[in-house]
């Protein structure tokens, strides 16, 4: 049914009544979203805004006030399915101080010191200064030690019990430590670190599902979920920052600093980063120290909550409607906006992965402007139906990049792009190189297939040609590819073997004696194999082993080149998808045109007639392990022969191991073959067995 929609607003010229009706109605809607179904529409910043200005317009018109007015009440409230509890001691809000500027610290000050009829010839306040969880509410209540329930703040009189998830958090104590008073009720912040919650959602995008928004909603979601086993299954954390109902404590301590020590010793976790401070100046270098950390915090925070440390002061001071007098938070740049898609790019990766990115109206997010955010993948992008004019939630959290988090459905213009369709976007082709984009089964992204020519996979492709185990080019390693790629001097690979000394000596950092030996080292590397070569290729799928059944059944690279995917399937374990994938590689005219020059650059190898019909496979499925030193073969070498025999070679010996080879000085693994029966063989009968098709 229809719903207040922002993109309908009536104008703030209209008139203040109608204006306010349609703030609460807006907000109500928003808190319903968020407080009741963990689900928000509409970033905080957001919410913050239509709630300031209907604060604004209540101020300016007290009779447009009304009793259910957002701005007067907590707006959670009870989910069915979970048994309400009435807080002994209501669980309410905080103000907040103007968004961003150091001057909120001082209008606080100044409004505490006039609440306690202090003058300016009166000593500082002493406050003490903590951090703004971004999480749930939770009251803890123990009673003789034992925690006995759990709720939600609820609206603040009724909350949710949600003892049995808050029982599955590891950090929170079933029982307290020392002599616990008779009631304590312990509050603070349910949390997702972010690398949980980064955890949580890469699963829940390799599963194909929805994900989260951003940790306090994952935490809530978990929290106010009604089965305690998929709570148990996402990581939450807990911090105390304050009390409800406390009976029997003669020794309560007289601060909220000395209270949350005591928490501490209670054995509840309370974060260290806090402080006992002076005045209005200790709290603005408090949130101007904590701000500058904020990235590199391991979780969420929205801002800072600054707390008249006496207690007997807090106590004079009260509360007002929903919140506390001796309390405020001062927030910290939002890490959630809103802001408009502009276009959608896709970028190439360094392996050829294609990532959808959003181009935005710059926005500022988390204390910078950003233009740009990922989308993920092609499904991720679907799920979430973005398309090009929306209006989307961005979010900007700690030194990861920003993404796109959810569209504002509402706010979708008439002329709004299509669904999102990678492939139909890109025509097919990489753009980058113009090779063929594939994506398969299983997979979450697309590729670009021409991994050999694709400047964007240039380095990676390098690295990967120049590795021991491939092209064995010592001295060729990551910074040096850097410098070769980012200055000019490599453009595809076979520009390696045009490098010569005097060039490669221009280079930063690079010796005439460096330059010397890595031109001695291509040039060395010119002689090589037909699976070293193969293998340096980089074609997906196509690991040291299966480059090395290529090799051995097709004998000539020509031969791999132009076999079709039936004749690949022949191959020892070469599967639909390895084939198609080599099919598709040797497809790409650019790729074929790398290969060619990098023969003509004197690359080479000896060929054969391969094993593809007829030669004997003496060892055809059968696991060998090798231990200890062989007389003549050397561990590389016996390797080699097992596997062109059609055997496989594993690390280790179990009940699956055909043989196990020993030679001098064999340990644990000759042991364990003894113990479970394996026959155990020596170079000389390794040979025989390898002799054995040779007939
Ligand atoms: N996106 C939306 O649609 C939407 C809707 C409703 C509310 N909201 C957001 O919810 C927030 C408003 O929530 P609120 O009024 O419930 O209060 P609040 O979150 O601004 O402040 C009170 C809460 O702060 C938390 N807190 C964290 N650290 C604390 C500490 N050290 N000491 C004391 N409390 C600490 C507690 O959970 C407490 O309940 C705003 O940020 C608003 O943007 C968003
Ligand atoms: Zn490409």
């Amino acid at each position: 049914m229809s719903q207040p929609s922002l993109f309908d607003a009536p104008s703030q010229a209209q008139d203040p009544a109608s204006r306010a009706a349609w703030l609460r109605a807006q907000l109500h809607h928003h808190a319903h979203r968020y407080y009741v179904l963990d689900d928000p529409e509409i970033p905080d910043a957001e919410y913050d805004r239509l709630f300031q200005e209907l604060q604004a317009l209540e101020a300016t018109h007290p009779e447009l006030l009304t009793p259910d007015s957002p701005t007067q009440r907590v707006l959670g409230k009870v989910l069915d399915g979970f048994q309400p509890v009435r807080h002994a001691v209501p669980m309410l809000s905080i103000r907040t101080e103007t968004d961003t500027e150091p001057t909120g610290a001082a209008n606080f000050d100044a409004r505490v010191r006039r609440e306690l009829r202090l003058t300016e010839a009166d000593p500082p306040i002493e406050y003490q200064a903590e951090l703004k969880f971004d999480g749930l509410a939770i009251n803890l209540r123990y009673e003789r030690g034992v925690l006995v329930q759990a709720a939600t703040r609820g609206d603040g009189e009724v909350g949710e019990d949600v003892t049995q998830n808050i029982r599955t958090i590891n950090q929170i104590p079933l029982r307290l430590n020392g002599a616990a008073p008779e009631v304590l009720e312990v509050r603070g912040e349910v949390y997702m670190r972010r690398d949980a919650f980064d955890r949580l959602n890469e699963r829940q995008r390799e599963l194909g599902d929805k994900t989260f928004v951003n940790p306090r909603n994952a935490a809530a979601g978990a929290v106010r979920q009604l089965d305690p086993g998929i709570a148990a299954k996402r990581p939450l954390s807990f911090f105390a920052y304050g009390w409800g109902e406390v009976v029997g404590w003669p020794d309560q301590p007289p601060t909220q600093a000395g209270v949350l020590d005591a928490l501490e010793a209670f054995g509840l976790p309370v974060s260290h980063e806090r402080a006992v401070v002076l005045g209005a100046e200790g709290l603005i270098d408090f949130h101007r120290r904590i701000g500058e950390r904020r990235d590199q915090l391991p979780f969420d925070i929205d801002g800072v909550v600054y707390k008249v440390n006496r207690l007997d002061l807090q106590k004079q001071l009260g509360f007002v409607t929903r919140e506390p007098r001796w309390a405020v938070a001062h927030k910290y740049p939002a890490q959630e906006q809103m802001t408009k898609v502009l276009d959608i790019d896709i970028q190439v990766g360094r392996t050829g992965k294609l990532t959808p990115v959003a181009k935005l109206a710059p926005v500022f997010v988390g204390g910078v402007t950003v233009t740009n955010a990922t989308l993920h993948n092609e499904d991720e992008t679907r799920r979430k139906d973005v398309r090009i004019g929306d209006t989307v939630i961005v979010r900007r959290a700690g030194d990861v990049i920003p993404e796109v988090v959810a569209v504002v459905a509402d706010r979708r213009p008439a002329d709004a792009g299509e669904p999102f369709d990678l492939y139909q976007r890109l025509r097919g082709a990489c753009p980058v190189c113009g090779s063929a984009i594939t994506r398969e089964d299983g997979e979450a992204d697309w590729r670009c297939s021409g991994g050999l020519y694709c400047a964007a996979q240039r380095k990676q492709a390098l690295l990967h040609f120049a590795q021991r185990r491939a092209m064995d080019i010592e001295g060729l390693g990551d910074k040096l590819v850097e410098q070769l790629v980012d200055g000019g001097l490599i453009r595809t690979l076979p520009d390696l073997y045009k490098l010569g000394v005097a060039k490669l000596a221009a280079l930063d950092r690079m010796a005439d004696k460096s330059a010397q030996n890595l031109v001695e080292a291509l040039e060395k590397s010119k002689q090589t194999t037909l699976p070293r070569f193969l293998f340096g290729l980089g074609i997906r799928h196509v690991g040291e082993a299966t480059a090395k059944d290529l090799a051995r059944h097709f004998g000539s690279l020509d031969r791999i080149m132009d076999a079709r995917v039936e004749e690949l399937l022949e191959v020892n374990d070469v599967g639909p998808v390895v084939a198609q994938s080599i099919r598709t590689f040797f497809d790409q005219p650019h790729n074929r045109e790398v290969v060619e020059q990098l023969r003509a650059a004197g690359v080479h190898w000896p060929e054969g007639e391969g094993t593809a019909s007829d030669a004997p496979r003496p060892l055809l499925g059968k696991t060998l392990v090798l231990t200890g030193t062989l007389p003549t073969l050397s561990r590389d070498e016996a390797k080699e022969m097992i596997e062109a025999a059609g055997g496989k070679v594993a690390g280790s010996v179990s009940k699956k191991t055909h043989y196990v080879v020993a030679g001098a000085e064999a340990g644990s693994k000759l042991a364990k073959a003894e113990e479970l029966g394996v026959p155990v063989l020596d170079e000389a009968g390794l040979k025989a067995l390898l002799a054995q098709g040779e007939v």
